[in-house]
């Protein structure tokens, strides 16, 4: 039974082979900054009122200039049809049932005109900056014509961290299907009938380059060694210029890159470690959210990320200032259990356990959450 987000994670386990499950699950290095990022949300206790008329509640809230139901969205994760069939697509519609935004990454095997064509809700988009413009001007050229309004700059990935998982299991290595590998897979075989009917995956943006070789495997082992080693805040103030609708830099992590990230004219910053997928040892992001929330005292929308399995933790995010979440395994989990269905259990059930939370807080919106902020938590000592 899919209840929570553990239980999602567990099926997910089950039904995708290894490289996947592991590409999905780890961190780099020693994974601490994975671990932080789950474990610092018990730094904050939740502080129970009672004796409130908390009949009526309202989850909605507005983030980046858009009244949604719910505080949160589904943020951007690469090759989401390796962990589901059409994963992009049935994410994307999971999400716009519920009422949230989707965001699209840029090594996806779906390309954007194809999420465009085949879904009806608000499409983000992120942007990972490739060493050759073309590919970039082509990324931005499609997101502009599928209608997207808020595009991600991710920033945290000048080189990719050392994901010791990734290494062991070859994931970036691939560049034929070893018996070793077709061995995995078929002990799979619910995932290989579904992701295998419509003949081997392909990432949208590059199938038609034959420089990235062939199969999403061998394209993103190469994607991600084209990432743009050398980005700078003349590329962010580049595309600010470039970009005409709301952009908003993913992966700040300190106060000074968000104070840059406003001087550059950002909408806004998705405060992110990458889901400890880059700096081990970095700070967890609710860790930081504070101070970055602070130091900005306003000026600049904050949105957060990082091991967040829990209404709870979505809760603790909004007191401390952020003014959404965006979910990252989370939802995957959700999607390679069990596809667009998978992702709307998981949506719900952090949707329920924030409305439960806030009744037992003696709340009774998210507005008021962040009226009250600190004070609706208590830290521990
Ligand atoms: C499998 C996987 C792939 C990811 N791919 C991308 C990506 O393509 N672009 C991006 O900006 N972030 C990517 N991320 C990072 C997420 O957007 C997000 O920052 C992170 O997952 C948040 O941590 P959480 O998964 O613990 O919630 C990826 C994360 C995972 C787990
Ligand atoms: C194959 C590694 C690609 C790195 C970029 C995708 C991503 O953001 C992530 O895996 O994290």
């Amino acid at each position: 039974m899919l209840i929570n987000v553990e239980d999602a994670r567990r099926a997910a386990r089950r039904r995708l082979p290894k490289i996947f499950f592991d590409y999905i699950e780890g961190g780099s290095g020693a994974e601490r900054t994975l671990a932080a990022n789950e474990a610092d949300f018990a730094r904050w206790n939740l502080r129970q009122r009672v004796l409130n008329d908390v009949s009526n509640r309202d989850l909605s809230t507005n983030v980046l200039g858009t009244q949604q139901p719910l505080p949160f969205m589904l943020g951007p994760v690469g090759f989401l049809g390796l962990y589901a069939a059409d994963g992009e697509i049935a994410a994307a519609r999971a999400a716009h049932m519920e009422g949230v935004p989707f965001a699209l990454s840029s090594f996806s095997i779906a390309s954007i005109g194809r999420l465009r064509a085949e879904t009806a809700g608000p499409l983000h988009f992120q942007l990972y900056v490739l060493n050759d413009p073309t590919i970039r001007d082509e990324f931005i050229e499609q997101a502009l014509a599928a209608g997207v309004t808020t595009l991600f700059l991710t920033v945290d990935v000048a080189v990719t961290g050392s994901r010791e998982r990734d290494i062991r299991n070859g994931f970036r290595a691939v560049t034929r299907i070893t018996p070793r590998l077709a061995l995995s897979m078929i002990r799979r075989p619910r995932w290989c009938l579904d992701l295998m009917r419509g003949g081997m995956p392909q990432c949208g943006a590059v199938a038609h380059r034959p420089e990235f070789g062939h199969g999403a495997l061998a394209q993103a082992g190469n994607l991600a060694r084209r990432i743009e080693t050398r980005l700078s805040w003349a590329d962010v103030a580049w595309l600010r210029k470039r970009w005409p609708h709301r952009l908003v830099l993913k992966g700040v992590l300190s106060v000074e890159d968000a104070l840059a990230a406003r001087e550059a004219g950002v909408d806004a910053i998705v405060v992110s470690n990458h889901g400890g997928r880059q700096l081990d040892d970095a700070p967890s992001t609710i860790a930081m959210l504070p101070e970055i929330v602070e130091a900005l005292g306003g000026s600049l929308e904050v949105l957060v990320d990082g091991g967040f399995r829990r209404g709870t933790d979505i809760v603790k995010a909004l007191a401390l200032g952020a003014s959404g979440v965006l979910l990252g395994r989370a939802y995957v989990y959700g999607l390679a259990a069990d596809g667009e269905d998978g992702v709307r259990r998981v949506i719900r059930h952090l949707a329920e356990e924030i409305d439960t939370s806030l009744a037992l807080m003696g709340l009774t919106s998210i507005a008021e959450l962040r009226r009250r902020g600190h004070e609706a938590l208590r830290e521990r000592t």
